[in-house]
This record gives structure tokens, C-alpha cells and sequence, in this order.
């Protein structure tokens, strides 16, 4: 008799920082999503799918919700709720360092009217001590009813073995929707444009990485097996470029060579990338940007 396979989306819901990127590479055992210690660099939803035992686990990574006010923010902002509203299990993540917050009692408001199924996570442990994990968990399931209560560490992995068997026992039954050996859904050229900008957020500062956004305008495949990548960065401000540039070219290259590192390792074949950056003031406003990089529904 053949075996029951089940399938489904959890969403990975939380504040800014909370560590949905870290906890989704740590679960798919792949970099999927970017991380930054920079908040708000999560700007669209990433599938990791991942297989365990007779379950596919298609999980998805939000947006941290924040207070929207540019048009790119209120996109982002609707695209995170976009992510729980589809999902069978929404995974709220609370960072257990920070607690009870403004921003994760919004959220715990918005999620108590939507009447979802949650599973509260209370993410980086290791940062706190035991004793304040169960008055955090009282003070959330007092305002919000939530199934289950995981206590995890997305660094150290500890307690994510656990979550991922919960999940899947309780993802409803079904089909799969992906082929078993599939990482995510994630075009080829839209994770080369994030690489890149992880580089950006990791080797500026301040504003620059946040007015900046990347796209690919082509992408290559070579008879050799390799692969041409030409990315274009669009900075807001015209010394947001010089900056970006570097002295001599030295900073993009750098951003380049070390996108192109783990782009070549991700895709497992040599990669060429070839960037431009380019000044385009109001970027953030332009619905055609928005659609670029993923997010088309803009309010
Ligand atoms: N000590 C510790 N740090 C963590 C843990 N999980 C995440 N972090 C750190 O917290 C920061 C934010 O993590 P991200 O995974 O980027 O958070 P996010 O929720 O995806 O953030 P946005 O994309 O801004 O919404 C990074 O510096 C992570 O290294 C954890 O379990 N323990």
C-alpha cells in the first residue's frame, strides 16, 4: 500500500530581526533567505520546501511587519500578511531577548482577529535564561491563542529538530506539490539579485543599503556550463553611488566577488556577474521596481 504523504505551507510570521531568515535556513539546511543583522531585509516571500520523512514542508518567509510608510514598506507589509493568510500553520516568531514588544503586540493583534492556526516560536534562546521563557509564553497566550509553544535557538539549532517533526505530523494530507529534491521556488535570477544585496547590506552603511534595491537584467546560461549574470543596483541618492563604487571600484568588486561566491556555490556551477549601478531617485515609488523584485500587489 503506498505510503500517506502530507503536505503544506507554514509561514513564518514576526518582528523585524525576530530571525525568520536564520530559522528558515536552519530548517531547509540551505541559505535561502538573506541575513542581515540589519533590520527589514526581507523584502518578499522566499519558499524553502523541504522533505521529512513522508511530509513536504513548504515554509514561507515573511517581511518583519513594521509600521508601513513608503509605498516599498506598505508592499512589503502585504506581502508578509499574504504569506500567513495562504498558510495551513502560521509560525509566530518571537524573539525571547527582546520580548513582548510593541511591534510583536501589533502582530499578536492582527493575528488574534484573523483567526488562524498558530504555533508560537520563541526564537534565540541561547541569548536568554530559561526563567523568562514562561512568563514571555504566558504574556503572549493571555492575548492570543496559539496550539503549541516551541522554545529554539535559529543559530544553534537547538529545539528545530522538534518544530520541523511537529510540522510534520500536522500538515494536512496530500500530494506533493514540488519535486522532492527542489530547495525553493526562488528563480535563479531573483536569488542572485538578493546575494547581491545581502553583500550591500553587509559592506555599507547607514541609509545606503536600504535605498538601495538590485535586479538582474539578464541571465546567461554558456555552452561552457556556466553562467553570465548582469545586475543592475539602483541607488535613491547620487552619493549613495559614489559610495557603493568605492574608491577605484574597490567596493563593488568586492560586493560582486563575494556575491558571485556564493552564488556559484549555491547554483553549483561558475558564475560571471557583471554589476552596474545606477542612480534612479524615488525607486521606492515606481510600481515597476516593486514588481521587479517580487512584489506586485502594492495597496
Ligand atoms: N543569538 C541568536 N541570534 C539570532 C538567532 N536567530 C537569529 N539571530 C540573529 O538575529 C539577527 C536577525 O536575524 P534574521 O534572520 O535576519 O531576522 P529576520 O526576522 O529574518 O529579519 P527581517 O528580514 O529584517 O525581517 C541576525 O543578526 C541573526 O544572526 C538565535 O537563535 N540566536
Amino acid at each position: 500500500m503506498a505510503e500517506t504523504t502530507r503536505c503544506g505551507f507554514a509561514a513564518l510570521v514576526g518582528a523585524p530581526n525576530a530571525g525568520k531568515s536564520t530559522l528558515l535556513n536552519r530548517m531547509t539546511g540551505a541559505k535561502l533567505s538573506i541575513v542581515s543583522p540589519k533590520a527589514q531585509t526581507t523584502r518578499f516571500r522566499v519558499l524553502g520546501i523541504l522533505m521529512r520523512e513522508h511530509t513536504q514542508i513548504l515554509l514561507v518567509d515573511t517581511p518583519g511587519i513594521f509600521r508601513p510608510r513608503r509605498k516599498l514598506d506598505r508592499a512589503m507589509v502585504a506581502a508578509a500578511w499574504t504569506g500567513s493568510d495562504d498558510a495551513d500553520i502560521t509560525l509566530l516568531l518571537v524573539d525571547a531577548k527582546s520580548g513582548l514588544t510593541e511591534a510583536v503586540a501589533e502582530i499578536i493583534d492582527r493575528l488574534a482577529k484573523a483567526g488562524r492556526k498558530i504555533w508560537l516560536v520563541l526564537n534565540k534562546t541561547d541569548l536568554v535564561t530559561p526563567e523568562v521563557l514562561l512568563p514571555l509564553t504566558a504574556a503572549i497566550t493571555e492575548k492570543l491563542i496559539v496550539e503549541h509553544v516551541f522554545m529554539v535557538s535559529a543559530r544553534s539549532g537547538s529545539g528545530v529538530d522538534d518544530l520541523l517533526d511537529r510540522l510534520a505530523e500536522n500538515l494536512p494530507e496530500g500530494p506533493y506539490l514540488y519535486p522532492e529534491d527542489d530547495l525553493t521556488d526562488l528563480p535563479d535570477r531573483l536569488l542572485a539579485a538578493e546575494l547581491v544585496r545581502e553583500q550591500i547590506f553587509m559592506q555599507t552603511h547607514e541609509e545606503v543599503p536600504y535605498g538601495a534595491t538590485v535586479e538582474t537584467e539578464s541571465y546567461k546560461e554558456r555552452p561552457d556550463g556556466s553562467v553570465r549574470i548582469d545586475a543592475t543596483i539602483y541607488v535613491s541618492r547620487a552619493g549613495h553611488k559614489a559610495i557603493l563604487i568605492g574608491e577605484r571600484g574597490q567596493k563593488i568588486r568586492q560586493i560582486g566577488e563575494r556575491a558571485r561566491k556564493q552564488l556559484s556555490a549555491l547554483l553549483e556551477r561558475p558564475c560571471h556577474l557583471f554589476l552596474n549601478v545606477k542612480e534612479r531617485s524615488g525607486w521606492d515609488e515606481e510600481r515597476a521596481r516593486l514588481r521587479a523584485i517580487g512584489l506586485d500587489d502594492v495597496p
